[in-house]
C-alpha cells in the first residue's frame, strides 16, 4: 500500500492482463458478524483484509469470540447468541457495515441479557446518520443513549429492558439500507415469536438487502418477505453456522477494472476474477451501465472480461439506486464520453464516507470538467481540455480509486497530464493494494514515467537519498552501482580477467539476478552484503570502464523505469541512461566528509576500517570513474548541484523533494 501523502499517476495508455479482486467488503463484514452470532466454528475463506474488516474483527475479539486469522482465512468461534462480555467499548473506524449491524445486535442482546456497550468511530462516522436505526430499536424497547449528537454515533447500548416483539418494528428505508440490514441481522437473536419489520419510505439499495437475505439463509434464517415493504423473521429462528463460507470478490471494486477495460483494453480484454454473473452482489450490475456506455463485457460464473467497444464512450442517463457505490466510477468514465452523463437517485452519496456528490463535483471540476449537481443527482460533461489536478480524496477509498481512471486522459487529448491522488492510503478501507494492482495491469509510455536521477562520487549519499526520495514519492529505486558490483563479483568468481571487457560483458546475460525486498540474489545466494563490501566497489569500478560492460547492463537498467516512477542513482544516470529525466541531481560532498561517512558506516556494521585508507580508495575510484572514456562521472548539463557536506540526510531529502515539486504541474 502507498502510505504517502500523495501518489502521482503519470499518463496511462493501455490495459491488459488479469486482476484477482479482494473479497467483498459487504459480504465479509456480514459473514463475520453472522459467524460471531452463531454457535460453533465458522471458517471464512477469501476474507477481505482491510480497515473495515479489521475493526469488525477487533470488535468480535472484544466481545469474546474466538478469532484465529491465517492470511485471508479466519476461523470464528461464535457466541451462539449468548453474551460472554457484558461490557465493551468498540471503536469501529469509518465502517458503516460494522457500526450499524453491531449497534442493532448489541442493543437487543443487552436488552435480553443485560450489559453495557459503547460504539464509536472516526469523526466522519460521528457525522453519518444512525438515528433511524436507533429510533427503530428504541421503539422495540432497547435502551440506547446518545453520547454525542442525537441521531449519530457514538452510542451506549445497555440493558436489560423488556422488548415489545408483538408490534411491528418500523424503520426508514430511504436513507441507508444498512438500517434494515442491521435489524434483519439482529432480530433472529430474540425471535421468540414472529417478528415483523416494516419499511417506511421507498427502500434504497435493494441489492444490499438481497445480500443480507441470502447470507441469513446460509446461516439458517429463512426470512419471509412481502415485496420490499415488510420482512418477517420466523419464531424460533436460530443462527446455525454453515461451517465454511467463501467470500466472493468485491463487485464495487470490480467497477474500476470494468471501467479500465472499457477505456483502455484495446487489444485483448482485461480479465477480472472473483465476481461474475452468479455474484450475490448488486454492484455486479455495474457491467450493464458500463455496457450502456460502450464497454464490451463477457461474464462467466465468477469472472468478467472487458474490452473497449464504443470510443469515445457514450454518455448515459441512469437511475443508480441499485448500484450506489459503483456508480461513482461512471462519473469519471463520463469524462471520456460523447455527450453528458446524468446519474440520478443517488441521495445516499451524501451520507457516505463523505458527501460524495459534492466531492465528485469538486474534484471533477479541478480536472476542468463541467459538472452540475442536485440533491440526489450529478451531471458530468465530457472533457476536452484536461488540467493536471491534485485530487482531494476526503478519506474516501472510492474517490481515490475512481479518479485513478482520469490518468488515461492521454487517450483523448494530445497534451496528456498526470493526476495526483492525495492520501492514497485511504484505499485501505476496501482495497489496500489497489494501486499496485492497477500498475500491474496498465501500460504507460516509458517517456511519461518520471525519473529522478542522482549521480555523484562515491559515498556522497546517493543511495541513501535515492531510497528516501523513492519512499516519499512511492517510486521504485535503481541502485545502478549494484549492477556493476555484481558484474565485478561474477567476473572475479569466474576467474575472468577484469581488464578483458568482452569477457566480463559476456558474463552479464547469464547472470541469474533477482531483486527482492531490498535484497539482491545471484542464483539462490543473497549477495547484498557481499556487494556492499569496499573490495567489491573496487572490482565494480574496474569493470565499469569497459564500454562493452556498460552496454551489456544498459537494457537491464532501463527496465527499472516502471510505474509510478523511478529514482535512479549512479554515475551516468542523468547523462547516459535517462537523459530525458525531468529532475537530475549531481550530489557531492568533500572527500574528507565522504571518507568519514563511509568510515562510520563500516564501523557501525562492525567492519574494521581505516579512514585514511578509505579516503585513498574512494579518491582512486572517483579518478577512474571521472576519467574513463565511456560515460564518465560528470554532471549532466541540466543537473542541479547539491553539495551536502553540511547537510543532514533529512535536509537533503527535503531539498530534492522541493525541487521535484517545483517541476510538477500541481
Ligand atoms: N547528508 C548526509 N549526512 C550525513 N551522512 C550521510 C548523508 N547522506 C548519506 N550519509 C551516510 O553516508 C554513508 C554513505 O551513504 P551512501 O551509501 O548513501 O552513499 P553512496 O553515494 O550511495 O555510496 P556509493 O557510491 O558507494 O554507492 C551512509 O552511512 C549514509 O547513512
Ligand atoms: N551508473 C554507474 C554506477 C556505478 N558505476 C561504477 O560502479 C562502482 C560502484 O558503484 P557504487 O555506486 O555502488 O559505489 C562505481 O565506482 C563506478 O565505477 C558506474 O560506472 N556507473
Amino acid at each position: 500500500m502507498f502510505k504517502i501523502p500523495f501518489l502521482d499517476l503519470p499518463p496511462l495508455r493501455g490495459a491488459a492482463g488479469t486482476v484477482r479482486l479482494p473479497g467483498s467488503k459487504s459480504i465479509s463484514n456480514r459473514v463475520l458478524l453472522l459467524a460471531a452470532l452463531s454457535e460453533g466454528r465458522t471458517v471464512v475463506r477469501d476474507l477481505l483484509a482491510s480497515d473495515d474488516t479489521a475493526v469488525m474483527l477487533e470488535a468480535l475479539r472484544a466481545l469474546g469470540c474466538g478469532v484465529v486469522q491465517e492470511g485471508d482465512t479466519v476461523s470464528i468461534v461464535g457466541l451462539g447468541g449468548n453474551l460472554l462480555a457484558k461490557q465493551a467499548k468498540l471503536f469501529l473506524g469509518n465502517a458503516g457495515t460494522a457500526m450499524r449491524p453491531l449497534t442493532a445486535a448489541l442493543a437487543v442482546l443487552a436488552a435480553t441479557q443485560g450489559g453495557s456497550f459503547e460504539v464509536s468511530g472516526v469523526p466522519r462516522m460521528h457525522e453519518r446518520p444512525i438515528g433511524d436505526l436507533v429510533d427503530a430499536l428504541r421503539g422495540l424497547g432497547c435502551a440506547i443513549d446518545d453520547l454525542g449528537n442525537p441521531g449519530y454515533p457514538p452510542l451506549r447500548l445497555h440493558g436489560p429492558s423488556p422488548l415489545a416483539l408483538d408490534t411491528p418494528v418500523r424503520v426508514r428505508g430511504d436513507v441507508s439500507s444498512q438500517f434494515l440490514t442491521a435489524l434483519l441481522l439482529a432480530l433472529p437473536l430474540v425471535a421468540t415469536r414472529d417478528i415483523r419489520i416494516e419499511v417506511i419510505g421507498e427502500l434504497i439499495s435493494k441489492p444490499y438487502i438481497e445480500i443480507t437475505l441470502a447470507l441469513l439463509a446460509r446461516f439458517g434464517i429463512a426470512v419471509r418477505r412481502e415485496g420490499w415493504e415488510a420482512f418477517v423473521i420466523p419464531a424460533g429462528s436460530k443462527y446455525r453456522s454453515p461451517g465454511e463460507v467463501f467470500v466472493e470478490g468485491d463487485a464495487s471494486s470490480a467497477s474500476y477494472f470494468v471501467a479500465l477495460g472499457a477505456i483502455a483494453a484495446t487489444d485483448t480484454p482485461l480479465r477480472i476474477e472473483g465476481v461474475g454473473r452468479e455474484s450475490l452482489q448488486g454492484d455486479v450490475r455495474f457491467i450493464e451501465a458500463a455496457a450502456a456506455m460502450g464497454a464490451e463485457v463477457q461474464a462467466g460464473p465468477n469472472w468478467l472480461e472487458v474490452r473497449r467497444g464504443a470510443w469515445p464512450l457514450k454518455g448515459i442517463t441512469l437511475d443508480c439506486n441499485h448500484i450506489p457505490d459503483a456508480a461513482m466510477t461512471l462519473a469519471v468514465m463520463a469524462l471520456y464520453a460523447h455527450g453528458p452523463t446524468t446519474l440520478t437517485n443517488i441521495a445516499s452519496w451524501r451520507v457516505k464516507e463523505t458527501d460524495r456528490i459534492a466531492a465528485m463535483a469538486t474534484e471533477l471540476r479541478k480536472l476542468g470538467a463541467t459538472v452540475d449537481e442536485g440533491p440526489d443527482w450529478i451531471r458530468v460533461q465530457p472533457l476536452a481540455h484536461w488540467q493536471a489536478a491534485a485530487i482531494h480524496t476526503y478519506d474516501d477509498h472510492r474517490v481515490a480509486m475512481c479518479f485513478s481512471l482520469a490518468a488515461f486522459n492521454g487517450l483523448v487529448t494530445p497534451a496528456a497530464v498526470p493526476v495526483r491522488i492525495l492520501e492514497p492510503h485511504c484505499v485501505a478501507k476496501t482495497f489496500p493494494d489497489y494501486f499496485e494492482t492497477l500498475f500491474a495491469t496498465v501500460t504507460a509510455d516509458a517517456a511519461d514515467i518520471p525519473v529522478i536521477t542522482i549521480d555523484g562520487p562515491t559515498a556522497s549519499g546517493k543511495g541513501t537519498l535515492a531510497d528516501e526520495v523513492g519512499k516519499a514519492l512511492g517510486y521504485g529505486v535503481l541502485d545502478s552501482g549494484a549492477l556493476y558490483r555484481v558484474a565485478g563479483l561474477a567476473a572475479r568468481r569466474a576467474g575472468v580477467d577484469l581488464d578483458d571487457g568482452d569477457a566480463v560483458a559476456a558474463l552479464v546475460p547469464g547472470l541469474d539476478l533477482r531483486f527482492q525486498d531490498g535484497h539482491i540474489f545471484l542464483g539462490s545466494e543473497d549477495v547484498s552484503a557481499r556487494l556492499r563490501a569496499e573490495a567489491t566497489g573496487l572490482l565494480a569500478s574496474q569493470v565499469a570502464v569497459h564500454p562493452q560492460v556498460r552496454s551489456a547492463l544498459h537494457q537491464l537498467q532501463l527496465s527499472f523505469r516502471r510505474l509510478p516512477g523511478l529514482v535512479a542513482d549512479g554515475r551516468d544516470m542523468g547523462t547516459a541512461l535517462f537523459p530525458d529525466a525531468p529532475l537530475k541531481i549531481f550530489l557531492t560532498a568533500s572527500a574528507a566528509t565522504r571518507a568519514e561517512r563511509r568510515y562510520k558506516q563500516l564501523i557501525s556494521k562492525g567492519i574494521p576500517a581505516n579512514i585514511e585508507g578509505l579516503r585513498e580508495d574512494l579518491e582512486a575510484r572517483d579518478e577512474r570513474d571521472k576519467n574513463r572514456a565511456t560515460s564518465p562521472l560528470a554532471p549532466a548539463q541540466d543537473a542541479l548541484l547539491l553539495d551536502n557536506s553540511a547537510l543532514g540526510i533529512e535536509e537533503s531529502v527535503t531539498q530534492v523533494l522541493d525541487w521535484w515539486q517545483q517541476r510538477r504541474p500541481f
